[in-house]
């Protein structure tokens, strides 16, 4: 079964939504100035209640080990996602600082398999996602899957996964499975007017378990 994470849950409904569906990672934007940020103690107390199965990922941009480690005070997750332009040296201290597996997003724009090496041995897994003007995520915009495969083929020798993000929606992600990648990051795609959408879920769950039937 591929990884489906479900990203940028704003609510408690959003979180109890996305934790009774069959996705595997559910997603949290700590992110200032973004519409899907959330309050880390908001979201400790939705854990509380719900005990989601899902592993939980928390999404960042160029955090410091001090806003990271406030987060971990309440939350607690498995996977830090780092979105912005951070370091590789930045990465490591994440690494050496916290207990949990660190996600590197890499925006597509013709240099993403460079970047993928510069990682080459500190990151355990990539989200590759849309690069939009003024946004590090969460934009609904897709890119040219076509590049998936290239991706896909750098992180297994890296033996990591590797996840695409970018406008997947129910419609679209059996299109982006037909490119093997690891799993797929999705916010907008399961969202109606900003809140988590049940029947999307549920729909782009079973389009990833339909597609994992046919190539079993
Ligand atoms: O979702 C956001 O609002 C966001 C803001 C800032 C940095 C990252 C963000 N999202 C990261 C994700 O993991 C999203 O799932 C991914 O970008 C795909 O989003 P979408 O195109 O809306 O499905």
């Amino acid at each position: 079964m591929s990884i489906v994470k479900l990203c940028g849950n704003r609510s408690e409904q959003d979180t109890r939504r996305s934790g009774q569906s069959d996705a595997t990672h559910l997603g949290f934007i700590f992110v200032e100035g973004t519409k899907r940020n959330v309050a880390a103690e908001e979201v400790g107390r939705w854990v509380d209640r719900i005990q989601p199965v899902q592993k939980l990922a928390g999404v960042f941009v160029e955090p410091s080990t001090a806003q990271v480690a406030e987060v971990l005070k309440h939350v607690p997750l498995d996977i830090i996602q780092l979105h912005g332009n951070e370091t590789v040296s930045e990465v490591l201290k994440m690494k050496e600082t916290f207990a949990v597996d660190v996600w590197k997003a890499i925006h597509h724009d013709g240099h993403g398999q460079e970047k993928m090496e510069l990682f080459r041995g500190t990151v355990d897994g990539y989200v590759i996602d849309a690069k939009v003007k003024g946004a590090h995520g969460g934009t609904g915009v897709t890119f040219d899957w076509e590049a998936v495969p290239a991706y896909v083929k750098t992180a297994k020798e890296q033996q990591v996964p590797c996840l695409i993000a970018g406008g997947i929606t129910p419609a679209n992600v059996a299109e982006v499975l037909a490119f093997h990648p690891d799993g797929v990051d999705v916010s907008s795609g399961t969202e109606t007017n900003e809140a988590k959408d049940e029947t999307k879920i549920y729909t782009l769950v079973k389009e990833v378990a339909n597609h994992a039937a046919r190539i079993s």
